[in-house]
């Protein structure tokens, strides 16, 4: 019995010092267990290293759940004061405000605008990855400076809309969260849903129960006119032929919010912004991407229409979006309802703000040339079937009568300020990055 123990623990561990009287009659045959006993060691080397990461990887999900459930990121006396301090407005008969998407493009702009006259604003934001959410964060901090506290949460909070809207009695919402980009929604529809569709109802519902109620704007999309060839395009025509999911998802919106007015008395305006661009704008963007690749060396894809026509928007300044959010704000009138019960019926608008002047593509890229003083390397190629239209030209008539709205900055003015702003941003002119992009404009003209 020893005996056979002793020749399976050679068997199994051959190597073993001091147990290499190996008999030639046996060596053949040693060699074999020798290679299988390796082999076998390794399978066990092997086993426990893929149960040591199965548990690594069952502890980090542990720990992102938990963290999801057991550590809300909003709550507590401390951050009630900061919601509480940042939504006081600081002159008489000022607002309260509400911004949702407050670490968004036009979100920020139009929440230092509102504090800047003394409103007061509190943003929320999911700071979500859609694009570099280092620019929101960066955001955030100017928001921070001018004090305007951001909390970082969801429209589909339901818990959390309730909570703030507990303990501020909000005046208005500036609905500006949302899922944007026309092109993106072929890649991922369901963020569409989920923000723009969802996230409004959640928003609404949370708006509607509130007491007061408060006045709700929020951002339609020029997208909605689709395949509209009627130009330029009025609010009063009809918009039953979007041409993508995020311009769907918009249109939803009008309908969504026209019932919460309808049935709750939530006063309500949407606004159709147009390809809205500027100084702390959005990557994904042409303009934005454009700039940077331009800067980069890098090529950029300009897409062209049916016979090859060049694409053209009404590409509007974030100054002019900005006076036009706060004009719809200003002449908002009072929901009616509260407490989730309609007293008489509520304003229901919606506007377009665009510039009313549209230009092409091509003509966007010169202009950026001309500003960053390098030329573009184009690749020109027919316009995907993937959610755009060809052009988009506002009528702005009607947010011209009733809102006062005047846009006033072309986009040749309007593209100097966004390259003012990207070259400082990303530090160009500052650093080596910035000497090496001098001799490489000096090398392209
Ligand atoms: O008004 C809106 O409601 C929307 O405006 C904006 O959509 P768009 O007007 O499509 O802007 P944008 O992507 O800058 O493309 C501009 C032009 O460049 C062309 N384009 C684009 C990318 C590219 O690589 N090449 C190119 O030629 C492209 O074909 C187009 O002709 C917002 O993103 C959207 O969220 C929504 O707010």
């Amino acid at each position: 019995m020893e005996k056979k123990m002793r020749d399976l623990e050679d068997e199994l561990f051959p190597s073993t010092p001091g147990k290499v009287k190996i008999e030639r009659a046996h060596a053949m045959n040693r060699q074999f267990h020798r290679c299988f006993a390796s082999t076998s060691t390794m399978f066990l080397w092997a086993l426990f290293l893929i149960a040591l990461t199965a548990s690594y990887l069952s502890f980090q999900s542990f720990v992102d759940t938990s963290s999801k459930y057991f550590t809300a990121s909003w709550g507590g006396l401390h951050w009630e004061r900061q919601v509480r301090a940042s939504a006081i407005p600081r002159r008489p008969n000022g607002f309260s405000v509400l911004v949702t998407g407050a670490a968004g493009f036009v979100g920020s702009h139009v929440s230092i605008a509102l504090r800047k006259r003394g409103d007061g604003v509190l943003g929320l934001d999911n700071f979500n990855s859609y694009y570099d959410p280092s620019l929101k964060k960066a955001r955030k901090t100017l928001l921070a400076s001018h004090g305007v506290f951001v909390v970082e949460g969801d429209v589909n909070d339901a818990r959390l809309l309730a909570k703030l809207l507990d303990i501020v009695p909000f005046s208005h919402v500036m609905h500006l969260a949302a899922q944007a980009g026309v092109r993106y929604a072929i890649e991922n529809p369901n963020s569409y849903v989920h923000s723009n569709i969802a996230g409004l109802v959640t928003l609404l519902e949370a708006c509607k129960a509130a007491d007061p109620q408060p006045a709700i704007v929020w951002a339609s999309s020029s997208s909605v006119y689709g395949l509209n060839e009627k130009v330029p395009f009025s609010e009063s025509d009809t918009t039953d032929r979007p041409a993508s999911l995020y311009a769907a998802t918009k249109k939803a919106g009008e309908e969504i919010t026209h019932t919460y007015n309808h049935i709750y008395g939530l006063s309500i305006t949407g606004l159709r912004f147009f390809t809205v661009y500027g100084p702390w704008g959005r990557p994904d963007m042409a303009y934005f991407s454009f700039t940077r690749n331009i800067l980069q060396g890098k090529p950029i894809t300009v897409y062209r229409g049916k016979d090859r026509v060049d694409l053209a928007r009404d590409f509007t300044f974030i100054d002019d979006i900005v006076k036009g959010c706060v004009a719809s704000l200003d002449t908002a009138e009072k929901s009616t309802g509260s407490g989730g019960k309609k007293r008489g019926p509520a304003q229901y608008r919606i506007y377009n703000l665009g510039n009313t002047s549209p230009v092409t593509v091509p003509t966007l890229v010169a202009i950026l040339e001309r500003h960053l003083k390098v030329k573009a390397k184009k690749n020109i190629i027919e316009m995907p079937g993937n959610g755009d239209v060809p052009f988009t030209h506002a009528n702005i008539s009607l947010a011209r009568r009733e809102l006062g709205y005047k846009p006033s900055t072309n986009l040749e003015a309007g593209l100097k300020k966004f390259v003012k702003w990207y070259l400082s941003y990303y530090g160009y002119g500052r650093t080596n990055a910035g000497k090496n992009l001098f001799a490489f404009r000096v090398a392209m003209l």
